[in-house]
Formats: structure tokens, sequence, C-alpha cells
């Protein structure tokens, strides 16, 4: 903090603002962001990165592209450019998410890592922390992604392995690990991929697979797999769309399970609804498992110093390990006194309904469903509070102002 604006306000420590508080500068808060000021609300987004889709711009490789067309990626009230390729570029995608907060004239406060967050209904408010200050508002808006914090499991022997051990949010490019002999830990969408990435610069990824998992093509008959998906579903069960993937996907992959990827019993669109697992949609893993160049393990039973050991009895020698771990939500860490959320930092409502607590909490991007969610929920929430913020006088009054000053107020909580 610098100007003589940010010097107020750090000795006010405490500040009112006009509107709600959003957490996260991701897609979700942004798309949030959009549609409140589509209804003339004004809002504050709180994000502890210091730029925006800090996930996109920090913490995913290189050679990442969106896995769905860009249709389906879509913020509300300003589609891709049109010139853009159906699966847009990481880069690409950044530069969309730059173009959609500047047309919105959207400017988060950036390295504010909110701490805390309550409801205080002492006074009807909300009480967000950051290191720096407190912000309170009537409504609250969590938009910290189901993405917020790597997974990094316990694996037995994990602290004598004398190589790097880095997680997929920390892989920029296979060209760190040219000729390695790597062990990827998890065959999601960033395990296939990742693993798929290092075939390209001349590494050998061994790929755990300890479970079962389902692998689609990108797209069937020239169409985006997803894309027919949300055609079938209009008109046939979720049974017959999935066994219709199934049918598909084995006449153009081949029997997945003889190369060590099993399928689960659950079909993949059932499974995806109901477990939040996301199919793998190959980009190129599975020809390069076919051709032996990634070879499939079984789980890991220990790491060693200089490897690991399986569960089918196999040792193998690695120089380093990525874990392909998955994300996880960090809600519980920070927000106190509500139950509107599991212990794994979900909504407990499921989608469609989690978009919605108590006391003017709202939730964006939690539904399991990549940017077509974050989009639903956007507009939902900005619905919602723009009819509460039209019939709230004083909300008008201060309207042109996001942020109103609390010095005394707090001054006089801080001494209570
Ligand atoms: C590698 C990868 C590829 C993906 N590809 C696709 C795809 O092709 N299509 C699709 O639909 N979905 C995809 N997804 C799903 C992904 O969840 C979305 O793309 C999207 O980034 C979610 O946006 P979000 O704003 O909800 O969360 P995020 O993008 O994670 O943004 C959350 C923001 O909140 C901030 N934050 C977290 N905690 C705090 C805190 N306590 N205080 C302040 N700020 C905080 C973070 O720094 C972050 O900037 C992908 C996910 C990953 C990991
Ligand atoms: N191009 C794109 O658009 C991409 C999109 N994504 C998206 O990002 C999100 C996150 O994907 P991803 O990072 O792959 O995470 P996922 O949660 O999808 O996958 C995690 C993987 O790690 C495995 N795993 C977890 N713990 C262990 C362990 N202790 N031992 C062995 N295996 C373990 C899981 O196995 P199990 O199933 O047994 O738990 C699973 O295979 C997804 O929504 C995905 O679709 C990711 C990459 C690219
Ligand atoms: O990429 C992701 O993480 C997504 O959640 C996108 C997505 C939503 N629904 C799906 C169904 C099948 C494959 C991907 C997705």
């Amino acid at each position: 903090m610098g100007s003589c604006k940010e010097k107020r306000e750090e000795s006010a420590k405490c500040v009112w603002v006009n509107g709600p508080i959003i957490v996260g500068a991701g897609p979700s808060g942004l798309a949030a962001s959009a549609c409140l000021s589509e209804h003339g609300v004004p809002s504050v987004i709180l994000e502890r990165s210091n730029c925006i889709a800090s996930l996109w711009q920090n913490k995913t490789y290189d050679r990442l592209k969106l896995h769905l067309p860009k249709q389906f990626c879509a913020l509300p009230l300003l589609g891709f450019p049109e010139n853009f390729p159906k699966y847009p570029t990481k880069d690409q995608f950044l530069s969309y998410m730059e173009s959609y907060a500047s047309h919105f004239s959207i400017h988060p406060r950036f390295n504010q890592a909110v701490q805390t967050a309550e409801f205080d209904s002492s006074c009807g408010f909300w009480r967000v922390r950051t290191q720096d200050l407190e912000y309170i508002s009537r409504w609250f808006i969590v938009a910290t992604g189901e993405n917020a914090e790597p997974v990094i499991p316990e694996i037995v022997g994990m602290e004598r392995f004398r190589g790097p051990v880095v997680h997929t949010s920390a892989y920029k490019s296979g060209s760190d690990f040219a000729k390695q002999k790597v062990l990827v830990v998890g065959c999601g969408n960033s395990g296939m991929e990742i693993s798929l990435d290092l075939c390209r610069h001349n590494a050998v990824p061994h790929m755990v697979v300890r479970n079962t998992v389902h692998v689609l093509p990108r797209e069937m008959f020239g169409c985006s797999t997803f894309g027919i998906v949300t055609a079938l579903l209009k008109w046939l069960p979720l049974s017959l769309v999935d066994k219709f993937l199934l049918l598909v996907s084995n006449l153009t992959l081949g029997n997945t399970d003889q190369l060590g990827l099993r399928r689960p019993k659950t079909g993949p669109i059932e499974l995806k609804n109901v477990t939040g697992k996301t199919p793998v949609l190959d980009v190129g893993a599975l020809s390069q498992i076919k051709s032996g160049k990634i070879k499939v393990m079984e789980g890991v039973k220990e790491i060693t110093r200089n490897g690991a050991r399986f569960m089918d009895g196999q040792e193998k020698e690695f120089d380093s390990i990525i874990l392909a771990t998955g994300y996880k939500s960090n809600v519980p860490s920070w927000l106190k006194g509500c139950d509107f959320f599991t212990k794994d930092g979900m909504p407990k409502t499921p989608f469609p309904d989690g978009w919605k607590g108590e006391n003017g909490l709202y939730t964006v991007g939690f539904t399991r469903r990549g940017l077509l969610g974050t989009a639903s929920d956007a507009v939902k929430i900005a619905n919602d509070i723009a009819d509460q913020w039209r019939t709230t006088r004083d909300c008008r009054t201060y309207r042109n102002s996001h942020i109103i000053l609390l010095k005394i107020n707090c001054r006089e909580r801080e001494r209570e």
C-alpha cells in the first residue's frame, strides 16, 4: 500500500464496502463482478495474489489449452474473440480474462489474502479480514475456487527421495525434465497431459494409476465430446448418454482396460455429476501409452531414496516425482461460524442450488462444472443481489462510492 488513499485506509483499519465483497479474482470473481456492474451494483474484489486469474497465470503449465470448446468456457456478457481457435491456449485464455476485466472496469484489490470472514449477527454485516484491513458489507461472495490449494498426499518414504518432488501447480514444461525418468503420481487430466508433455521433451514418464479412470476422446465425429454430451442430454436420459459415450470411446480408443486404465462401473458423466471426478479428455496421451512411451504403473507402496516401490512388487529408480494429485478448496481455513460448506470446502447443497447461503452469503464457481458452472452462478447471484440493492436506500445514497472508511466505529469496536 502506498498512495494517500491507501494510507488513509491503513490507518482506518476498517472499511465499509458499498455493495458485495468478493473473495478471489479468478474467472468466478470477475464474472460475478461483471454481472453485478451490469445491474449497477458496485463490488470490491479481494485477491491474495498480485494479478487476475492467478491459477491460470502462475499455476499452470506452458502447453495448457482449454479442453472444452471456447463457447463452453465463456464468462457471461462477453464471449471469446471470434478469431480465437476452438480450443484457446492458456495465453489466449489469459488475454480474454484481461480484456474481460478491463471491459467491465474491474480493479481487484491485490495482495489481500482473506484470513477470516464471519457474519456478525450483532450488526447484520459480514466482517472480512485481510492482513491489512477489515472490510465490512452486507453481502459476501466466495469465489476462491475448487483449486485453491494443491493436494499433497502422504506417501510413505516421500521425505527420503533425493530428487525434486513437484506438484503440477509448479510444473511449467518438460524441458526441465529432459531425458529424466519421472514418476507422475495421478492420472486425471493433469497427470495425462503432463506425461504427454514429458514425452515430447524426451523424458520417460511412469504414470501411477491406483484406481479406475474414464478416458474419452476430446472429439467425436469432428464435434467436441462435451458439445455432444450437452446436446444429447436435452433429449436422452443420462444413463443412455453415458452408454453412447462408452460405445464410441471403445470404438475409437479401443479397450483402455488392457492399457491398465480400468473404467469405473459408473458412467463418465454420472460420475462427474455425483463425485466431481472429471473424465480424462484425451489430447494424445493415450497413443503414447499404447506405444509404451508413457508407462502405466499400479499404486505406489513407498517412495525410496532413489525411486519407488509399487503395489505389484516392482521397484524402479526415478530422477524426479511429479504429484498430479489434484487440488482442494481452502474455504474451511478462513470462513468462520458458518455451516454452509462441507469440511472439504464445497457447498453442502449440490448444483444448481449451491450458489446462495444465508445472511447475504453467496458462492460462485463451486459447481464441479468448470467455467459453465461459474457463468450460471454469477448470473443468479447478480440478479439476487440486484433485487435487494434496488430496495435498499442506504446503498443508493452512496452509489458512487465503493469504499467508505469506518475509522471511528472500528476503533471503538477494537477497544471492546
Ligand atoms: C489446469 C486446469 C485446467 C482447467 N481447464 C478448464 C477448462 O478447459 N474448462 C473449464 O471449464 N474449466 C477448466 N478448469 C477448471 C477451473 O476450475 C476453471 O478454469 C477456473 O479457473 C475456475 O475459476 P475460479 O475463479 O472459480 O477459481 P480460480 O481460478 O482458482 O480463482 C480463485 C482465485 O481466488 C484467489 N484466492 C484463493 N484463496 C484466497 C483468499 N483466502 N483470499 C484472497 N484470494 C484468494 C486465488 O488466488 C485465485 O486467484 C481447469 C482447472 C485447472 C486446474
Ligand atoms: N486442459 C485442461 O483443460 C485441463 C483441465 N484440468 C482440470 O483441472 C482439474 C484438476 O485436475 P487434476 O489436477 O488432474 O486433478 P484430479 O483431481 O482430476 O486428479 C487427481 C489424480 O490424482 C490421483 N491421486 C490423488 N492422490 C493420489 C495418491 N496418493 N496416489 C496415487 N494417485 C493419487 C487421483 O486418483 P483417484 O481417482 O484414485 O483419487 C487422480 O487420478 C480437473 O477439473 C481437470 O479437468 C486439468 C488439466 C488440464
Ligand atoms: O475441466 C474441468 O475441470 C471441468 O470441470 C469441465 C467439465 C465440466 N463438465 C465436464 C464433463 C466432462 C469433461 C469436462 C467437464
